[in-house]
């Protein structure tokens, strides 16, 4: 059987996996783990025009889409947006996205990433 190779991740990999971690921490529920199908949220793929969630983030990192720590505070942003796009105010889902922009604003601060930045380069 084909042993899996795993890849030397880069130094913004290694990066990029740990703030994903840390973010997802914040997502007890799992709400974000996996991408809004139009079963469970009918419609979704008619509003939302840019979905995004953590597995999406992942696949990226591993892909190496990602240039800089910056790219993926702006899909993490996208994701909790379009929770607050789709979900009304009152749901747990719309609720859950706008403590988890919060949460991830303090992880994905300026002063961190540029931190970050700086023991990558
Ligand atoms: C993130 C989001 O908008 C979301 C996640 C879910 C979700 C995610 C995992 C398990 C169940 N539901 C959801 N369900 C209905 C409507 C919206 N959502």
């Amino acid at each position: 059987i084909a042993k899996m190779e795993e890849k030397a991740q880069t130094p913004l990999q290694e990066a990029l996996t740990q703030l994903i971690r840390q973010l997802q921490r914040k997502d007890p529920n799992a709400f974000f783990a996996f991408p809004v199908t139009d079963f469970i949220a009918p419609g979704y793929s008619l509003i939302i025009k840019r979905p995004m969630d953590f597995s999406t983030m992942k696949d990226k990192v591993k892909k190496e889409y990602y240039q800089s720590l910056e790219e993926l505070k702006v899909d993490f942003k996208i994701m909790c947006e379009n929770a607050m796009i789709y979900n009304k105010p009152e749901t747990i889902y719309y609720k859950a996205a706008k403590k988890l922009l919060h949460s991830g604003m303090k992880i994905l601060s300026p002063e961190r990433l540029q931190s970050l930045k700086q023991s990558i380069e």
